[in-house]
């Protein structure tokens, strides 16, 4: 789904990798890990094409993929519903009952129409982790996305990563945290390499 090849990044004079080789197919659920700093948020913009210059080496993407940010994407003025309508609206056509269904998957039922603002930093990325159930994308590309998620969000978003995976589909994700699932688990150290 995703092939990487001798890829090098400097930021601010800094090198954080160098001669980057992996690839990751389907059925691979894959860990990026790596210091504060150590470039895992620089690392997924360029796999996701997001940034397009500073770096040398070659990313090929064979797969349709979907890409959510370190950074909650979800606009303070618009509620859930009409932030999830508004990135979901070039991916295909969804209703506005499947949208409340995802809403509701990730613990946001009740919440679809209150504006943004008003929701805590967890529920905010509960509506951009809402994405997430109604993509079609093979390759997800997640950074930090158990970042301010409460202990039953964590179970129930590595049930989804590992359901994506076991589909066939492929699932390359940053985290700090120790996932505890029932699936085997690859993992790339910024530092270290990519271990089995
Ligand atoms: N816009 C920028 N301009 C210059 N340097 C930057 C910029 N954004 C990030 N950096 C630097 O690039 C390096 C890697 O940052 P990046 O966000 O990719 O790290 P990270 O591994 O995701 O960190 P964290 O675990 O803290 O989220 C850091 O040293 C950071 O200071």
């Amino acid at each position: 789904m995703l092939e990487v090849e001798g890829l090098t990044l400097e930021r601010g004079g800094r090198l954080l990798f160098e001669n980057l080789s992996f690839a990751v197919g389907p059925g691979q659920l894959l860990q990026v890990e790596g210091a504060n700093g150590a470039g895992k948020t620089s690392l997924l913009r360029i796999l996701a094409g997001l940034s397009r210059y500073g770096y040398s080496g070659q990313v090929s993407r064979h797969a349709p993929l979907l890409y959510l940010g370190h950074h909650s994407a979800v606009k303070a003025l618009l509620t859930p519903r009409e932030n999830l309508a508004w990135h979901v609206s070039g991916e295909a056509t969804y209703s506005d009952n499947d949208i409340e269904a995802a809403l509701a998957r990730v613990g946001l039922y009740g919440y679809e129409d209150v504006p943004s603002h008003a929701l805590s930093a967890g529920q905010h990325r509960r509506v951009n982790l809402a994405r997430l159930y109604l993509s079609a994308a093979p390759l997800w590309l997640l950074d930090e996305p158990f970042t301010a998620i409460d202990r039953e969000g964590v179970i129930d978003l590595e049930s989804l990563l590992v359901q994506h995976v076991e589909r066939g589909n492929t699932v390359l994700f940053t985290s700090h945290q120790k996932l505890s699932v029932n699936y085997p688990l690859s993992s790339l150290s910024l530092s270290e390499g990519l271990r089995p």
